[in-house]
């Protein structure tokens, strides 16, 4: 099994500066070597370059919506290579609006797939929805053929096709949704595991039920989105948006050991770790070394050796 590893360091789906520095710490606390060391082959394609972005003004109140079609076209083709020269692909964020671009130019190289989305938030905001207008809260609107027509045309995006039904995707750790999102998911009837279910089911019938509902018909290959602020803010605080009430560090690995013991894992997306928001080194420290381990754990990094 290999990895492609692909840093993007992005920020501009959100206000806090920081985010951009994830590729940076991740890479720095050793995730290739110890990729390699348990067995995994790796190709690290580097960091993406996002050239400055000029007059960048909000479009019906989104923001930084150029930098953010321009960032995610040029990841999804990064994607779509990695994806086609037979890798795993690993997009380290960078915020969770890189999950248009990643999800994109993994389905351009494989047509169908099914997405798993690892998130105290829902990001299914459209433009039209949205109160913050900050674009990592919207990404999945983007990328669904059901929402298609909620899409404003926007500048640099004009690539974008969804690509994505609702049916093909599964929500784990939602837990801080805006009453427009919730509107969104029942309308459009996704399936939906909060931080309810994972206390009421356990993560393991979670997972058992995850897998058999995007496997019911096909086995499609699978792409995980894993924002870290699904894990509890007192083990990855250096986040963004933190929301108490997460995932423990064993449930954010067994969702990862899960999905990679179905062999059908293609892709993962690891964001919105942000190193300038940690309240102590040590804090950052969690905070890294958790994405690190949930990363490891989805090459098959097993607790019980
Ligand atoms: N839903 C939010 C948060 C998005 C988080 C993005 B992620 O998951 O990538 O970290 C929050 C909107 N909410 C509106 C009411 C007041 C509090 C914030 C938004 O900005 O749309
Ligand atoms: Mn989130
Ligand atoms: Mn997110
Ligand atoms: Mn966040």
């Amino acid at each position: 099994f290999s990895a492609g590893i692909i840093g993007a360091p992005f920020s501009k789906g959100q206000p806090k500066r920081g985010v951009e520095q994830g590729p940076d710490v991740i890479r720095g606390a050793g995730l290739i070597q110890k990729l390699q060391k348990q067995g995994c082959a790796v190709k690290d394609y580097g960091d993406l370059h996002f050239p400055q972005v000029e007059d960048d003004d909000p479009v019906g109140g989104v923001k930084h919506v150029r930098a953010v079609g321009r960032a995610n076209q040029r990841l999804s083709e990064a994607v779509k290579k990695a994806k086609t020269d037979g890798h795993c692909s690993v997009v380290l964020g960078g915020d969770h609006s890189l999950a248009i671009g990643s999800i994109h130019g993994h389905a351009s190289a494989v047509r169908d797939l099914s997405v798993v989305w690892v998130d105290a938030h829902a990001d299914i905001n459209t433009p039209l929805t949205t109160s913050t207008g900050n674009m990592h809260g919207q990404p999945m609107s983007y990328l669904l053929r059901e929402l298609v027509s909620k899409i404003p045309v926007l500048p640099n995006l004009s690539w974008l096709q969804p690509c994505l039904s609702a049916r093909d995707l599964v929500y784990i750790g939602l837990r801080d949704m805006d009453p427009e999102e919730s509107f969104i998911l029942n309308l459009l009837e996704v399936k939906v595991f909060s931080m309810v279910q994972v206390d009421q089911l356990g993560v393991a019938r979670v997972m058992e039920e995850t897998c058999d509902y995007l496997t019911d018909k096909v086995k499609k290959p699978i792409h995980l989105s894993y924002d870290i602020d699904a894990i509890d803010p007192s083990v990855t605080p250096a986040t963004g948006t933190p929301v108490v009430g997460g995932l423990t560090y064993r449930e954010g690995v067994a969702i990862a050991e899960h999905l990679c013991q179905t062999g059908l894992l293609s892709a993962v997306d690891l964001v919105e770790v942000n190193p300038l928001l940690g309240p102590n080194p040590q804090a950052v420290q969690s905070t890294v070394h958790t994405a690190v381990d949930l990363l490891l754990a989805c090459f098959g990094r097993r607790r019980e050796g």
